[in-house]
């Protein structure tokens, strides 16, 4: 690019900065001097590619989404959390909002995100220790007791049963006299990735997209600010994916639910801002800063010139990071402090709009109260002490980092194109009934492609650790420790003994008739075309419980098998 365009980019950064609104913070070094808010080539200089690097709040967004970038806002500290019952996971969402969380994020216990009751035998044992057990909407409104809804943004991370979650949540709202058409928070949903690397789905994937087509309509219509899904890239990476494989994977399901919205009839410039991503915050600094930046000149491009968004909010990847929850060790856990603040660092690096900080005990059991609070105090630390909010992409231009990002947006390329290809084989183009990638990524899934390639990356690392080509510390160099053992949260069985008691108690008031005829509702729509949410929120109103309205489906549209792989 030359001098001349260059400069002119610069000035309409500019402009864009000066009629924007800065937090009111000092943005001068720790020694006192001032700092430009971004950096970029020095005046008359030349840039060969710089259309690709760009400036901060302009297409493609490789510098991030907003000309101030955290100068205008700072990244959301949103720590993902839940245990035991509703009441006891609502007191640690007012101990974190109190101690400066931005946002709330639910995690759900096992039964509730395999959308099952706490009473089921398949329950026993699990409930309430991955997560929150959540069994109808009268505990969700416990989670949410004395935190307005309407003032908050919540995440909720589910997927198999995210339909039925989330008409919980509006009625939660409901009943707190919040109008749900003001809710903002997002909602994971992403079946796409249940099926390549977490495997928690209920059902065969066409149903899922259809209730996931009927939530994107609901949320477009209605609920204007509310995030309906939440790509998630996250659990590839922690199933062992590389990190061009995270990236390519998760925008291709990305670009999915873009042809879902698509098929819909739903305009892309209205549906396009309610996807979101999650990616993962690994141990390669550098090779993590580059993957963030490619996402979101890669979804720009896509979704420009491919889906043809033309509205900013449309073409903008915005997403949440968790640091490696894979990179942490059982051996030495104090190490692990110092491993998610360096991940965390990357993810603040590569411009995360929110982000969570993993606690150093998560190997061994949920966090501790004060691990958790240390995995919230490494946030503030980068935020408030280190300078790194006063400068937009600082690693912009870096020539390392530049041709990092240049590679893992050529390798993700590389594998939109075979994941296309195996669509295309499997339906000709021009019949694809949602669209060629959606052909393709269910193709992948049905042959077991995406589980191949993920375990074949997994075990080339496991090879490499196993020869000490890489090195963990404490693992396998520089093993031994002084330190003394963790004290580790642990659920007491008491929690599924009183959820089982209070659930009977519950479905013992509720108007049975009532629940029964509004089951009976919402099968009735799930045998025709129509919008599913309303006749599940009217079950969910009745106090129709997560296993039942999920039961009610599994019998009506079965279960998914995974195909045997070796
Ligand atoms: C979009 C995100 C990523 C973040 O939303 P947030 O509301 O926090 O942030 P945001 O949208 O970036 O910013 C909020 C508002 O401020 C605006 N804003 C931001 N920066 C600005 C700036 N510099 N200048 C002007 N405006 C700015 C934004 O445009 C937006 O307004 P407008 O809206 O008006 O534009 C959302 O989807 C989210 O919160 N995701 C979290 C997902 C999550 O927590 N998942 C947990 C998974 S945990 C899991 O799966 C478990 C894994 C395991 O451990 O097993």
């Amino acid at each position: 690019m030359d001098a001349e365009a260059i400069e002119q980019g610069r000035l309409r950064w500019q402009a864009r900065y000066d009629a924007a609104r800065t937090r009111d913070a000092d943005f001068t070094t720790l020694s006192g001097d001032p700092v430009d808010p971004v950096y970029g080539p020095r005046p008359g200089d030349t840039y060969e590619g710089f259309e690709r690097i760009g400036w901060p709040g302009e297409f493609p967004y490789t510098r991030g989404l907003h000309a101030t970038g955290y100068r205008g806002r700072t990244w959301t500290i949103r720590q993902f959390a839940g245990f035991g019952n509703a009441e006891q996971t609502n007191e640690r969402y007012k101990m974190i909002l109190e101690a400066g969380g931005g946002g709330l994020s639910v995690a759900f216990d096992m039964p509730t995100l395999m959308g099952r009751d706490s009473d089921e035998p398949k329950s026993l044992g699990e409930v309430g220790h991955c997560g929150v057990a959540i069994d109808s909407a009268a505990d969700m409104e416990v989670l949410f007791r004395d935190i307005p809804l309407g003032d908050v943004t919540t995440s909720m991370t589910i997927s198999g049963p995210a339909v039925p979650i989330f008409c919980m949540y509006l009625v939660a709202a409901e009943r707190q006299g919040v109008d749900p058409g003001v809710l903002n928070g997002t909602l994971q949903t992403d079946i796409f990735k249940e099926y390549i690397a977490q495997k928690e789905w209920l059902f065969q994937p066409e149903p899922h997209l259809r209730l996931i087509g009927d939530l994107m309509e609901h949320c477009a219509r209605g609920i204007p600010a509310y995030k309906p899904l939440s790509v998630s890239g996250y659990h590839i990476r922690e199933a062992g994916s590389t990190a061009a494989q995270e990236l390519a994977y998760t925008l291709a399901d990305g670009f999915g639910y873009v042809e879902l919205g698509l098929s819909r009839g739903l305009d892309v410039n209205t549906f396009a801002p309610g996807l979101s991503f999650f990616f993962d915050a690994h141990l390669d600094f550098f090779e993590e800063i580059a993957k963030f930046r490619a996402a979101r000149r890669i979804w720009a491009r896509w979704m420009r010139d491919v889906y043809g968004a033309e509205s900013e909010k449309a073409q903008w990847l915005r997403f949440h990071t968790q640091t490696a929850g894979v990179s942490l060790t059982a051996q030495q856990p104090y190490n692990n402090v110092v491993r998610t603040a360096v991940e965390a660092l990357s993810a603040v690096l590569g411009g995360t709009n929110s982000l969570h900080t993993n606690a150093l005990d998560e190997t061994l059991a949920l966090p501790s109260e004060q691990a958790a609070e240390i995995a919230l105090r490494t946030q503030q630390v980068l935020m408030e002490e280190t300078g790194i909010t006063n400068v937009a992409d600082p690693l912009g231009g870096s020539w390392y980092v530049e041709q990092l990002t240049d590679r893992i947006e050529a390798d993700a390329e590389k594998i939109f194109e075979q994941i296309k290809e195996r669509g295309r084989r499997a339906v000709p183009d021009g019949q694809h009934p949602i669209g060629p990638m959606t052909s393709g990524i269910l193709r992948g899934i049905e042959d077991g492609w995406f589980t191949g390639e993920i375990a074949e990356a997994a075990f080339q690392y496991q090879r490499a650790l196993e020869k000490d080509d890489k090195r963990v510390v404490g693992v396998n160099c520089h093993t031994g420790s002084v330190t003394g053992d963790l004290e580790i949260l642990r659920v007491s069985h008491e929690v599924e003994r009183d959820q089982v008691r209070i659930l009977g108690e519950r479905k013992a008031a509720r108007d049975d008739a009532a629940v029964r005829a509004a089951l009976d509702a919402m099968l009735a729509a799930a045998r025709t075309d129509a919008n599913m949410i309303e006749p599940m929120l009217d079950a969910v109103r009745a106090e129709a419980t997560l296993g039942e309205i999920c039961g009610v489906l599994r019998d009506e549209w079965g279960v998914y098998t995974e195909p045997p792989g070796f």
